[in-house]
């Protein structure tokens, strides 16, 4: 039985879903594990455009919507900005957005990406 090689979508698949493991497990208050609704976000439908949170990212993974690395990060940076521009600087949400992007940059950051693709040669 010849070895399946896993193809190319597989193998993003598998690195994306690796990348927002470590993302979300930063993420402890799970602010952004979910859409933010109205309710506890007053206006925050007509402020923000294009919402996106975890949840919504790993649907997008799984569908196979993102087809590299740094589309996957757009998403994920739109997430945090998101944050940072609905919430005041001198609240939680802010605070906590700046802290993933800043990991998330690094998390993704050229370097990461080689050891990752290297490993997986
Ligand atoms: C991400 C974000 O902007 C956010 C998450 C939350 C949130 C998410 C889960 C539980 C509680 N709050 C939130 N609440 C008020 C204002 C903004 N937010």
């Amino acid at each position: 039985l010849l070895m399946r090689q896993a193809d190319e979508p597989t193998i993003l698949k598998g690195c994306l879903k690796y990348i927002q493991s470590i993302l979300q497990r930063k993420d402890i208050n799970g602010f952004f594990a979910y859409p933010v609704n109205d309710v506890i976000a007053p206006g925050y439908s007509s402020i923000i455009q294009h919402p996106v949170d975890f949840s919504t990212m790993l649907t997008k993974i799984e569908a196979e919507e993102y087809h590299s690395v740094m589309d996957y990060k757009k998403d994920f940076e739109l997430m945090c900005n998101n944050a940072m521009t609905y919430n005041r600087p001198d609240t939680i949400y802010y605070k906590e957005a700046k802290k993933l992007l800043y990991i998330g940059r690094k998390q993704m950051s050229k370097e990461k990406l080689m050891i990752m693709k290297r490993n997986l040669g």
